[in-house]
């Protein structure tokens, strides 16, 4: 076993499982036989434990670029270092096990149950198989295949969504610290293909693993990666940052370009709630009596207020108007259906706004009542979330 295999396999977890590893490209090239130039002087870091996407118009090299990385091309100049070891030092076969690799289309082997696909590398690295079938068993269940039902079948007897899935467990079934993926969802139907997207980031919850995405999809790009980063030509990287910097403060017109003109709208949907971006309306109580609660609105002069129960939880919501009837907040406040988890993203709560017809969305800790978003905190929180980079005048134009 060479130097980088021993680094792959050496930092290990006290559960036995592998630690994700740094990617570090310096100065890589790659120029083909008949001087095409795949990927020119590129320096780049993919993080340990982060899902980092690769991504750019055809012929770019991203595919030349993912696959220096397991050495399916050879770089022709720089360094290409994995947990600190130079991977063009390594025996190819030994990093391959090491590195699992999903691809589109080198499918699993046809002539193989979908159990012994997803234990070839466990055999290859020597596993016995009392430990390769339990290993196998665990990873079918993890991706959402039944081991009992689909085990024992040929990839033609799965459907397109569930050979992907066993490609994926596969790739990790020896437990590699990397992961390279390939556009793997391209050929299946975008119902499909947002479950499978979901399916994927809920697994690298679990797994951490480090992994390097392609795709030709801005959409997919924006909606899986930690960072990406965006390429032309020559494998030029124009810009590499999180889907939130990416998509609010694009570097250039070709990353603008390629975003598209939609991308506050896409914004939306990368950026989280924050505590800071909520506005904090009146607040009674729904044993409170209507005079309390008109008092409570007219000394800030509120429209509204939010009720809540003695547990701190959302009971509903009264309006000024209405509190100057007569009754109790108990029998006036109407009920609040327009609530979002604080984990809930921008579009989320913009989506159940617009749903309810409501002119604001109340954010809650489990039960617990934080705060509400209306359509102006909505847009201060997308202008925060590339706070300091965008220029307050700016803000407005970037959406
Ligand atoms: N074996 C080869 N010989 C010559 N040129 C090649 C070879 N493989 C790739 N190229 C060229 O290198 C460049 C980068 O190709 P690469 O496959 O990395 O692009 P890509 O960004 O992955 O594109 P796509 O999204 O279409 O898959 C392209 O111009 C391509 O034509």
């Amino acid at each position: 076993m060479d130097a980088t295999a021993q680094a792959l396999d050496s930092a290990r977890t006290p559960d036995g499982s592998t630690r994700a590893a740094e990617i570090r490209l310096e100065g890589v090239s790659k120029v083909f036989a008949d001087g095409t130039v795949g990927v020119a002087e590129l320096d780049l870091t993919f993080a340990a434990g982060e899902l980092t996407v690769l991504v750019g118009p055809s012929g770019c090299g991203k595919t030349t670029t993912m696959k220096m990385i397991n050495r399916l091309i050879e770089p022709t100049t720089g360094r290409i270092l994995i947990a600190g070891e130079d991977v063009t030092r390594a025996r190819p076969d030994e990093l391959r096990r090491r590195i699992g690799y999903v691809v589109q289309s080198i499918g699993l082997f046809p002539h193989q149950t979908v159990r012994t696909n997803v234990g070839t590398v466990c055999r290859l690295l020597g596993w016995d198989r009392a430990r390769t079938r339990a290993r196998v068993d665990e990873l079918l269940s993890t991706v959402g295949l039944d081991p009992a039902v689909h085990g024992d079948r040929y990839p033609a007897q799965l459907s397109g969504g569930q050979r992907q899935r066993a490609g994926v467990a596969r790739a990790l079934a020896a437990d590699p610290p990397v992961l390279l993926v390939d556009e793997p969802f391209s050929a299946v139907d975008p119902v499909v293909r947002e479950r499978l997207q979901s399916e994927f980031l809920r697994l690298q919850q679990t797994v951490r693993k480090t992994i390097v995405f392609v795709t030709h999809d801005i959409e997919e790009a924006v909606r899986i990666g930690d960072r990406i980063a965006v390429m032309s030509q020559g494998g030029h990287v124009e810009q590499y940052a999180t889907p939130a910097e990416l998509l609010g403060r694009p570097a250039n017109a070709f990353v603008a370009d390629f975003v598209g003109a939609d991308r506050g709208l896409k914004r939306l949907a990368v950026t989280g709630i924050d505590a800071a971006d909520l506005e904090q309306p009146p607040v009674v109580h729904v044993a409170d009596g209507l005079a309390d609660a008109r008092a409570a609105m007219e000394r800030t002069g509120a429209r509204w207020a939010v009720v809540l129960d003695d547990a701190g939880r959302l009971h509903g919501w009264l309006s000024a108007e209405r509190s100057r009837g007569a009754g109790t907040v108990a029998t006036t406040a109407r009920r609040m259906e327009a609530w979002v988890s604080q984990d809930a993203s921008l579009k989320a709560a913009f989506s159940t706004m617009l749903q309810h017809e409501a002119g604001w969305v109340a954010v809650l800790d489990g039960d617990r009542f934080l705060g509400v978003l209306t359509p102006e905190s909505l847009h201060a929180a997308l202008r925060r979330s590339v706070e300091g980079r965008v220029p307050e005048t700016a803000g407005a134009a970037q959406l």
